[in-house]
Parts: C-alpha cells; structure tokens; sequence
C-alpha cells in the first residue's frame, strides 16, 4: 500500500443531484481513501448543466470557496463531461485540479495496484477514461479554438493513436493472464477443491470474514498450484482497501474450499471502468459459489441501494449461486436484524446473518456453504492389488472424504468407499480401471 507521505490535498467536494438532497458521505470517503482532506462542499439540486453540469453560479461559488479555503482541489461527485471539466476548471483559481467521480476511484486504484494485473487493469481504466478526452481536445484543436485545452499542452494528433494502440496491447496480456488464471481455477477443481468467492460493496466486511474462514494459513505443501494463496487479507475501515484478490484454504471439514476475497463493488460506476477490472472479478464471475456480503448495520435504504448495485454488477457475467450474507450484526440488535431481513427480503431470500468481527454465525455459514455446493456423490471401489494401487489409494485419500478402506482376504484387492465432488469420482474411476488393465491377472 502506498500512503503520501506529503501532506494531504485540500479538497473542495461538489456533487450535483437532479432531485431530493444530495447525500456527500460516501464521496468524502471515497476523498480520505485518496488521501485528500475535504474542507467543505458544495451540493445543488438542478438538472445538467451542459457547459458547466452545475449551474453556472454555482460553480461561482464553488470557486469562492475554493478561494476562501485555499483548497488545492475540486472533486465532483458526478460524471463530468471534458467540456464540463474545462469550462469548470477555467472558473477557479490557477492551477486548482477538478476531479470527477471516476477520476477519484481511479486514484485510489493506482495507489493500491500491486500486482501486474492490478496495474495493468488501473492503467486499462485510466486510458478508457483519458480516450474520449483526447478526442475532445482533438476536435477543439481541429476547430482551431482553444489551444492548450486542459492545461496539457499543444494538441498532438498521434495521442489519440497511441492510447488506442497501448489499450489494445493492454487487453492482450490481460487476455493472457485470464487464461493463466481460469487454467489455475481448472487445476484446482480437479484437485478436488470448491471455489468460494466473497463479493459486497466496499467496506462491507469481505476480508475480515476471509480471515475468520481461512483455517490453513500455513500453505507450503500446495504453493506450486496456489501462487496467490496469502496470510494476509488486510481490513480497515476505508473504502477500497483490497483490490487484487486473495485466495485461502477454508475450514471447512470432509471438503476442500478455496476462498477468495476480492475488490469491491460501488454504485454509480461506468460500464467500462468495471469491464477493464475483469480479470479480477473473474475470480467472483467464475466461482462455484458467490457469498454477498452485505453491511447490516447501515440504514434500510443504503443497504437495498448497495445490493442493486452488487446484483447490476453481477448481473451481465456471474455464473454461480449467490448467498447472501447480512454481516456486522453484532453491532445491531434481533429486531433490527429480523426487520432488515423482511425488507431485503425479495432481493436476498435466505441470508445468513453473521459476525466476521466476533465469529458469531460463521457455523451456520459453513453449513450453508456446504448446503449449496455441488452435491458429493458416493462411490465404492474395488481395485486389484499392484504396485500402483495405494498410490491410487492416497490419492482418493487427498482429494476425497474416505469413508471405510477394506483389504481383501489374500491381500489382493482393496475395496475404497468415500464422497466426493463428481468430478473427482469419475477420475477415480478411470485410475481405478487403469489399474484393472495393467494388473497381472488381467
Ligand atoms: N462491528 C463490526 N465491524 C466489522 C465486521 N466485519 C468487518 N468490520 C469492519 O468493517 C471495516 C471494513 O472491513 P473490511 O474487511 O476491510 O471490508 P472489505 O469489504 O474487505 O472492504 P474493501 O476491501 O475496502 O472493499 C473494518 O473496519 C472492519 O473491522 C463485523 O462483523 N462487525
Ligand atoms: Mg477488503
């Protein structure tokens, strides 16, 4: 993680709602992730402004307060268009950055990218973003007006090429990584293991509850085939802390689960900025099962604001069952509790209500898990005696629940019963039959 060590920027918040009040606690959040200090803000109910988004006397005050904070930046809690950003940005104080919703959260990316994945899906978002800028500044270049648009000096014709080349060039090597990555999600599942992915809204609680299943910290003996597993999931109270993905062996007992923890989810974000972070919801998108995250102890209606959005985030790619997971009840009572289940009741039927701080409910989470997982199926084996069979036998050992172990009377077969994931007896079956061939009295 990378933390400024220079003093955090001022900000300015200015957010712009059609109707009803506009609510600024998230953008702050959002700010303080970034590492800015917010000094005021600056709301107005209106519909778009083209030139300006707000009004334009609003932006007259925005610039007026800017002035009287000394404020060194402006965050808008909205989209803001190019023209919007440079006509807003030409009404305040020299050398002040304004800063739009998307800008915001792609800062806060680039401050937590760790992984070469992670960087290159930061820098994805960030050129998906910058394009439409570019060809903005080119057509006001083309009409000759306005040169040096934005501050970033003299129009350059081949900008607009390059950024186009360098997505391209981006999207194949994180084509690449996707495919490494679904190869790993292969291999693991026919080493027997189940795929859990946790998703939520940021800050709902999805890495402290990784920490509360993972029971294997310790993952030397399987590091060849989980490169990504790690001890470390960290949590804070602020938003975005994790945005690559981390993958821990659950305790879970008679199966083998893998849970991976992930970046969260928000509202009100551009269809391209949660596409160039495919590679990373990958792991949710392809999972087996999808726990839903939910913080419970926040009000009814930003709760139901945050599932939609986790849902619409889902919605076009997910693939897995979704379990919904109300988290935080410690910090809310029974009544509170039974009231929020009926009223999210036909978004998330079902949930499990659980404490990742305390513990309390995790059990029942396990059983829930289990309950959704594909089913085990029995089987019962028997295999001739060669120099190959307890090879077999071990294996089954390590990727299913054995049941009894048998040895025939002269030693010459073994009888194996135990469940299993579907695809773990089926190959079973076929190093079973591999042994009937090779055997002598074959
Ligand atoms: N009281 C209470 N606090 C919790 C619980 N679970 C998590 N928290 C707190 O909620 C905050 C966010 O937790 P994280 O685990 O970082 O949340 P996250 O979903 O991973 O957040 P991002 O990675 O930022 O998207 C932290 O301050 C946690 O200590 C809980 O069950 N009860
Ligand atoms: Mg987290």
């Amino acid at each position: 993680m990378t933390e400024r060590d220079t003093p955090p920027e001022r900000a300015v918040i200015g957010k712009r709602v059609r109707s009803g009040e506009a609510e600024t606690a998230e953008v702050r959040d959002l700010a303080q992730a970034a590492g800015y200090r917010v000094l005021e803000s600056v709301t107005q109910t209106r519909t778009e402004d083209p030139a300006y988004h707000f009004g334009e006397g609003k932006v007259e005050e925005i610039a007026a307060t800017v002035a009287a904070t000394d404020a060194t930046a402006v965050i808008v809690d909205n989209e803001l268009g190019p023209y919007q950003t440079y006509n807003v940005g030409n009404k305040l104080p020299e050398g002040v950055r304004v800063i739009d919703r998307f800008r915001l959260i792609l800062e806060i990316f680039g401050q937590r990218a760790q992984t070469r994945k992670a960087q290159l899906q930061v820098e994805l978002a960030e050129l998906r973003y910058e394009l439409p800028r570019a060809e903005a500044k080119a057509s006001l270049a083309k009409r000759d007006e306005r040169p040096g648009f934005m501050g970033l000096g003299e129009y350059d014709e081949s900008r607009e090429r390059d950024i186009k080349a360098r997505i391209s060039r981006i999207r194949d090597e994180l084509e690449q990584i996707e495919r490494d990555d679904q190869h790993r999600r292969e291999q693991r599942r026919e080493s027997g293991f189940d795929l859990v992915a946790l998703a939520g809204y940021t800050n709902a609680g999805k890495s402290t509850l990784l920490r509360q299943l993972a029971a294997d910290l310790d993952v030397d003996e399987n590091e060849d085939i989980h490169p990504d597993l790690d001890s470390t999931a960290e949590s804070e109270d602020r938003l975005f802390t994790t945005l690559g993905t981390t993958t821990r062996k659950g305790d879970i007992d008679r199966r083998d689960v893998l849970v991976t923890d992930t970046v969260g989810f928000i509202s009100d974000l551009p269809h391209w900025l949660v596409e160039s972070f495919k590679s990373t919801l990958d792991a949710v998108y392809r999972a087996d099962l999808v726990l839903l995250v939910v913080d419970v102890s926040e009000p009814m209606d930003e709760i139901h604001e945050k599932v939609v959005t986790c849902h619409d985030t889902l919605y076009e790619r997910n693939e897995a069952p979704i379990v919904t997971v109300l988290n935080k009840c410690d910090t809310v009572d029974d009544d509170e509790i039974t009231r929020k289940k009926e009223g999210l009741s036909a978004l998330a039927p079902n949930p499990v209500v659980i404490s990742a701080k305390t513990g309390d409910g995790i059990d029942r989470l396990w059983e829930r898990v289990h309950d959704e997982l594909p089913d085990y199926k029995h089987e019962r084996l028997v295999m001739p005696m060669t120099e190959d069979t307890m090879s077999v036998v071990s294996w089954i050992h390590d990727n299913a629940y054995v049941q009894t172990v048998e040895y025939g009377d002269h030693a010459d077969e073994v009888t194996v019963e135990f469940e299993a994931r579907p695809q773990v007896v089926e190959q079973s079956r076929s190093k079973a039959q591999q042994l009937v061939e090779t055997s002598p009295s074959a």
